[in-house]
């Protein structure tokens, strides 16, 4: 659906070259949800702007449908970008034009006629939840009610892609989920490829199917959402992933746990799919004769299944803590023993 191939983007500011996107190479299903998370600076504004035509690449190709999408221009690139739409963080909304014009404006734009173009923004109303502030200026609007202008304005002219460039930064925890859930719901509804960029964990572990860690231009790693929160490779997409689950702000308390008790192991235990419901500490507990207690829990809900992290304080035998967690390698669990705030692979 989205091909992008060796993708470079470099700007060149007071004679100093820097390079914003560095060969980039990334495949995106038609009907996927795809999120691409990094910290500011790394590159993902540059990236989705590339992606619809806003920048131009200094090398490399963006393929939608299998057509060239990079290096178009003109009357080309603007019938191009009917079929590849972005949501903003603050809206980009016509503060002068009431929702209902505000959804019609790329219809007029794409020289849509006035009945049809009536139609469309009656059923794009009704899909994003605004029915009855079709007259409402954007300014009477709260945050999520602005960006579901946003979306069904990106909507108008049934495109096959929707970009959102930070699309939930700028609203509340509640707002952000139902605008997610709105997200997941066009996507279902109508099949569209989605393709977000955030520093939110939230966005990616809520609604996207794949992710894609940005670090300085590259894509540092890659892969399925429970796989990535399961199995980070990088530290950057460490950092992530204990972000959403709260080990990072629980590592201090470890510290002193630890401390008081040396004799035993502290044990970090991620869990995916159907192994978050099993007994797992119970299985412990009675077959290698450990004690078991929780310091910390955390679960969380993803597009492909539950994803939960338990850090235990095991304490027993040698031999038999060593057994235990081989039980656990064995069901799937991935075990760490956390050693003074610091991990080592078991
Ligand atoms: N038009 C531009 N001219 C010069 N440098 C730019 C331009 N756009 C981006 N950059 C630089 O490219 C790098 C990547 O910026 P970009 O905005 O793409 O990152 P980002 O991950 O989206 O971060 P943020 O969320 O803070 O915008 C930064 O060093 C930025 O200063």
């Amino acid at each position: 659906m989205i091909s992008i191939k060796e993708l470079r983007k470099e700007f060149t500011v007071n004679d100093k070259k820097i390079v914003a996107v560095d060969n980039l190479t990334l495949d995106i299903e038609k009907g996927e949800i795809f999120g691409v998370i990094g910290y500011s600076g790394a590159g993902k504004s540059t990236f989705i702007r590339l992606l619809n035509g806003l920048e131009q690449p200094t090398s490399g190709e963006v393929f939608v449908n299998d057509k060239k999408f990079s290096h178009m221009k003109g009357e080309s690139l603007r019938i191009a970008r009917q079929k590849v739409s972005m949501i903003f963080q603050h809206f980009n909304l016509l503060w002068s034009r009431t929702v209902e014009e505000n959804i019609e404006f790329p219809l007029e734009i794409a020289g849509v006629p006035k009945k049809e173009r009536k139609q469309r923004v009656h059923h794009l109303i009704e899909l994003v939840g605004l029915k009855g502030r079709e007259k409402s200026y954007p300014s009477q609007l709260s945050g999520g009610q602005k960006q579901r202008v946003g979306i069904a304005r990106a909507l108008a002219n049934e495109p096959d892609v929707l970009l959102g460039d930070e699309a939930t930064s700028a609203l509340d925890p509640e707002t952000t989920d139902a605008i997610l859930d709105l997200l997941v719901d066009i996507n279902e509804r109508l099949g569209i490829t989605i393709v977000l960029i955030t520093h939110e964990m939230h966005v990616i572990q809520k609604i996207c199917h794949r992710v894609a860690v940005m670090e300085d231009g590259k894509i540092v790693e890659t892969g399925k959402v429970l796989d990535v929160f399961q199995n980070p490779q990088e530290t950057i997409t460490k950092r992530f992933v204990s972000q959403l689950t709260g080990v990072e702000d629980t590592l201090p308390t470890l510290e002193t746990i630890f401390q008081h008790y040396p004799n035993g192991s502290l044990i970090q235990l991620t869990f995916v799919g159907q192994t978050t419901e099993e007994p797992v500490l119970t299985e412990l507990i009675r077959n290698f004769q450990v004690t078991a207690s929780v310091v910390h829990g955390n679960m969380n809900q993803t597009k492909d299944g539950p994803y939960g992290t338990l850090i235990v304080h095991i304490d027993g035998e040698t031999k038999q803590i060593h057994d235990a967690l081989q039980y656990l390698q064995s069901i799937d669990v991935k075990a760490e023993v956390l050693n003074n705030g610091s991990t080592n692979n078991e």
